[in-house]
């Protein structure tokens, strides 16, 4: 289990999830969702503590998005909810860092967000966190700051769906190996970054990430 401390360069595949959370789901004018919506991020997304997050080029409305990552430990096909947190190695805090007039302009012409959410940074993560950290991970503070102000200020407990039905959901879909990220989505508070603001995000006081967008 010590590798999944390497998460990033073990796991193959970034699982993400959208509006899973009401508040947030209705802050950007879309329906509640009766499933989970799911998207991938390639893992040349990832960046970590020390690098920068980068708008890319031609985006002018990037966009923050803390979420509650599950690091899967055990590779899992086809699982029940009642075994999913079996398959759970551990955790990290990530940031689905979103091109949002990209995704938007996607949405509105049905294609997918594949640019808008996997563009290089667009995926910066903590340290893997043990699992005994985090005991129930569907009821744990979760925030983000930019530059001393709170902009996002949730609980994993107002998730539509818990992190074991996102589990074995996923794993009906994809066979999950282990390293894979899951991002479980983000609470209401998302807003537009600028040129050198700073990003601090954490899961309650069990662990924090600063990063800087130049
Ligand atoms: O872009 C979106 O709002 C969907 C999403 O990733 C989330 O809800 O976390
Ligand atoms: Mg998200």
């Amino acid at each position: 289990m010590s590798k999944l401390s390497q998460f990033r360069e073990l796991g193959k595949k970034i699982i993400c999830v959208g509006r899973n959370y009401r508040e947030h789901a209705a802050e950007l004018g879309n329906p509640i969702p009766s499933k989970p919506i799911l998207f991938l991020k390639p893992t040349s997304a990832y960046i970590t503590e020390g690098q920068m997050i980068k708008i890319p080029l031609g985006c002018s409305d990037l966009n923050h998005e803390v979420e509650l990552g599950v690091v899967i430990g055990i590779r899992a096909s086809k699982i029940k909810q009642e075994e999913a947190m079996k398959y759970v190695g551990g955790f990290a805090l990530g940031l689905d860092m979103t091109a949002r007039d990209w995704q938007s302009e996607a949405k509105k012409n049905g294609h997918p967000w594949c640019l808008a959410k996997g563009f290089d940074t667009s995926c910066p993560v903590s340290a893997f966190i043990d699992k005994e950290k985090i005991p129930n991970p569907n009821n744990v503070d979760i925030w983000l700051k930019v530059n001393g102000e709170t902009r996002q200020s949730g609980n994993t407990k107002d998730m539509i769906f818990s992190v074991e039905h996102l589990i074995s959901y996923a794993s009906q879909y994809f066979t999950l190996e282990p390293g894979d990220l899951l991002l479980t989505g983000t609470p209401s508070g998302v807003s537009k970054l600028n040129l050198g603001d700073v990003i601090q995000a954490g899961l309650g006081n069990i662990i924090s990430v600063q990063f800087t967008v130049s």
